[in-house]
C-alpha cells in the first residue's frame, strides 16, 4: 500500500526526559528488528483519538545511550518497519538567544550538522542516492505543531536553526559563540543524523526543541549542567504531553501523501545505474526505500 492511501502513523522519538508515552491507550512494548542493528529500544504502540502510534525513547528506557552511539539508522528504519509515516522529535536543546528562554518550544525548520562520527546514510557503495535537504523538515507538521502549541498556551517559537554537535561534552565557549555568529537559535546532539535518515526514508520529520538551557555564552550561565536541564524538561513534560495529544487528533485527517513532498523524497534520487545495484544492500533497504526499489 502507498502512504497516499494508507492511514497517518504518527512516530514520536522522545529524547532527554522523555521516556515513554503516558496517553496511549492500548500500549504495548514490542521488539523490531532491523538489518542496520539494534534501535535503541523496544517500540512502543498504541492509539491516541483512534490514530496509530509508535514511540521510541531515543537514548533507551533509564538513558542508556549517548548521542553518538544511538543507531539513527536503526531507529529509523524500524518506525519505517512499524508503518510510522511522521515523526515528531522532541528533544532538548539549549538556547543561543536571550528571547528563547528556558521552557520556550522551538519548531526548527533548518539544521547545522557539526556531528563527525555517525553514520548518516541508509544508501552507500552498490546504491548510491541523494535527496534534498534544502528544507529539512516538514513544513506541514511543522505548521500543525505550531497550532497546537499555541492552542494549549505553549510559549512557541516558530523557525530556527539547531546546531547539531558531536558531544557528549556540552560545547566551550568559543564553540558557543560561534554558533551564535552563524545566526543559530538552539544547540542540541541528536537531530542530526536523525533528520537525514527520516528524510531518505519517505517520512515526515519535525523537531519540537524545548530549550533547557542557555548554553556557556550567556553571562549568567558559565556552565550548562545536566540536573538543571533534567529540571527544565520535567517541568515542560505536562506541556509536552498536551501539545501530543492536541495535534494528533488533526494530523488524522490527512488523506493523500504529504503535501510538502516528503513520501516522495526519493523521487529521482538513485543514480545508481539498476544493473550496477547491490542485491544485498537492496534486501536492506527493503522498508526504507521499498517504493522505489
Ligand atoms: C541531557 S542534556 C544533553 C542531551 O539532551 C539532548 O538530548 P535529546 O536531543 O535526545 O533530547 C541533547 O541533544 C543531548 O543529547
Ligand atoms: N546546551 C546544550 N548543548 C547541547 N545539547 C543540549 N541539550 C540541552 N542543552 C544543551
Amino acid at each position: 500500500m502507498s502512504v497516499s492511501s494508507s492511514k497517518p502513523i504518527i512516530g514520536v522519538i522522545g529524547g532527554s526526559g522523555v521516556y515513554g508515552l503516558d496517553a496511549l491507550e492500548d500500549k504495548h512494548w514490542r521488539t523490531i528488528e532491523s538489518p542496520f542493528g539494534q534501535p535503541s529500544d523496544d517500540l512502543l504502540f498504541g492509539t491516541l483519538d483512534g490514530v496509530q502510534m509508535v514511540f521510541l525513547p531515543r537514548h533507551g528506557r533509564g538513558h542508556r545511550i549517548p548521542p553518538a552511539e544511538v543507531n539513527y539508522r536503526a531507529n529509523i528504519d524500524a518506525l519505517k518497519r512499524a508503518g510510522v509515516t511522521e515523526i515528531i522529535s522532541v528533544s532538548a536543546c539549549g538556547s543561543f538567544e536571550k528571547e528563547l528562554a528556558p521552557g520556550t518550544f522551538v519548531i526548527i525548520d533548518q539544521f547545522i550538522d557539526r556531528t563527525i562520527d555517525r553514520k548518516k546514510s541508509f544508501f552507500g557503495t552498490g546504491l548510491v542516492a541523494h535527496i534534498s535537504m534544502a528544507n529539512p523538515v516538514c513544513s506541514r507538521l511543522g505548521d500543525k505543531l505550531e497550532d497546537a502549541a499555541r492552542q494549549v498556551g505553549i510559549s512557541v517559537h516558530r523557525g530556527g536553526t539547531y546546531l547539531a554537535m558531536e558531544g557528549p561534552q556540552f560545547s566551550s565557549l568559543a564553540e558557543s559563540e560561534l554558533y551564535r555568529s552563524w545566526g543559530c537559535q538552539v544547540i542540541g546532539m541528536t537531530n542530526m543524523p536523525e533528520a537525514k535518515l527520516a528524510r531518505e526514508a519517505e517520512m515526515c520529520y519535525a523537531t519540537v526543541a524545548m530549550v533547557t538551557d542557555y548554553d556557556c555564552w550567556h553571562p549568567d550561565h558559565d556552565a550548562v549542567e545536566v540536573l538543571t536541564i533534567i529540571e527544565v524538561l520535567m517541568k515542560n513534560g505536562e506541556k509536552a504531553r498536551s501539545l501530543i495529544e492536541t495535534v494528533v487528533p488533526v494530523l488524522k485527517g490527512r488523506a493523500t501523501a504529504c503535501s510538502a513532498g516528503c513520501h516522495h523524497a526519493l523521487d529521482n534520487a538513485l543514480i545508481t545505474a539498476p544493473e550496477a545495484r547491490d542485491p544485498v544492500l537492496m534486501k536492506k533497504l527493503a522498508a526504507v526505500a521499498g517504493r522505489v526499489l
